[in-house]
């Protein structure tokens, strides 16, 4: 039984320099997670939900802020210190993680054959099991390459829970699978991170993939713009004071509009277009 890990970015800034031009994809991330929480992050096409993901993984070290885990700032660990936390508190299922497994071994053998390399050994597949048996897998003895891509991906999740991660990173785990598959796979996800407590961060497109999680974080422009429960989005405030309005306002309210903002009560801002007429004075 594993304790979730506790995360929190601070100002998470990652910029890509491409060609002698520098593409930031996060621009001030500011998130909380809690121990245990299960957490969607959604957002359009290139809004940096899979950079997020592998800056909080280690794997990308960012241009500038805090990627604290439990109060230890990833973001400033040695090459060795980050080898001991991917090693140690991290489950990783990444796009295309089937193709990592091995296709003439069965499921268990797969997770035996990772835990095996762990310096927990068989104690590592505690957690592993659990999501083996949530996906009715536990005494399948066909190879992976003979299963179909649902079973393959819950033998890719349950390899990444092997060992017991505190913290398990996921990227669109259901992208192609049919409903049914889709449901049995997010069902075998929530039992085994409930089971073991594990923290739960998930990289989805699809809606209603992440309404199985606790909460919704939307990215939008490299910064969470909104985040929620299944029926109520708020608007997240930046550190910088600054609010992303949602899609359909910005349509009908374009970048550069200009707006007063006022201040009705305690708990209420009024905000009001000035007359587009009155913009271009
Ligand atoms: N390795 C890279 N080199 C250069 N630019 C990158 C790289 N990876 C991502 N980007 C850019 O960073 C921005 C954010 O990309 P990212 O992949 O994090 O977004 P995303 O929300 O995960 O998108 P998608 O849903 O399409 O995977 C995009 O402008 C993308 O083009």
């Amino acid at each position: 039984m594993s304790t979730g890990a506790a995360i929190r970015t601070v100002g998470v800034v990652h910029v890509f320099r491409v060609a002698g031009t520098d593409v930031a994809a996060l621009r001030g991330v500011d998130l909380s997670v809690a121990p245990g929480e299960r957490v969607a992050l959604l957002g359009p096409s290139g809004s940096g939900k899979s950079t997020l993901l592998s800056v909080v993984a280690g794997l990308r070290r960012p241009s500038a802020g805090a990627v604290l885990v439990d109060g230890d700032d990833i973001a400033r660990f040695s090459e060795s210190q980050l080898y001991d936390y991917r090693t140690r508190s991290l489950g990783l299922m990444m796009q295309g993680t089937v193709s990592n497994l091995l296709p003439y071994a069965s499921p268990r053998e797969n997770v035996a054959f990772v835990a095996g390399r762990t310096r927990k050994g068989r104690r590592a597949q505690s957690t592993s099991s659990v999501a083996l048996e949530a996906a009715g897998l536990a005494d399948e003895r066909r190879p992976v390459a003979r299963l179909g891509r649902a079973d393959q991906q819950a033998t890719a999740l349950a390899v990444a829970m092997t060992g017991d991660p505190r913290l398990l990173l996921v990227d669109e785990p259901t992208s192609q699978l049919d409903d049914d598959a889709r449901e049995s796979l997010l069902d075998t996800l929530v039992q085994a991170t409930a089971a073991a407590g594990t923290t739960l961060l998930m990289v989805t497109h699809d809606e209603n993939v992440a309404h199985r999680m606790q909460r919704m974080v939307r990215m939008r422009d490299g910064r969470v713009g909104a985040e929620g429960q299944r029926h109520e989005q708020y608007a997240v405030i930046g550190a910088d004071g600054s609010v992303q309005l949602p899609e359909e306002l910005l349509l009908a309210w374009p970048a550069g509009s200009t707006v007063a903002v006022e201040a009705a009560s305690a708990d209420e801002i009024t905000i009001k277009r000035r007359p587009p007429a009155e913009e271009t004075q």
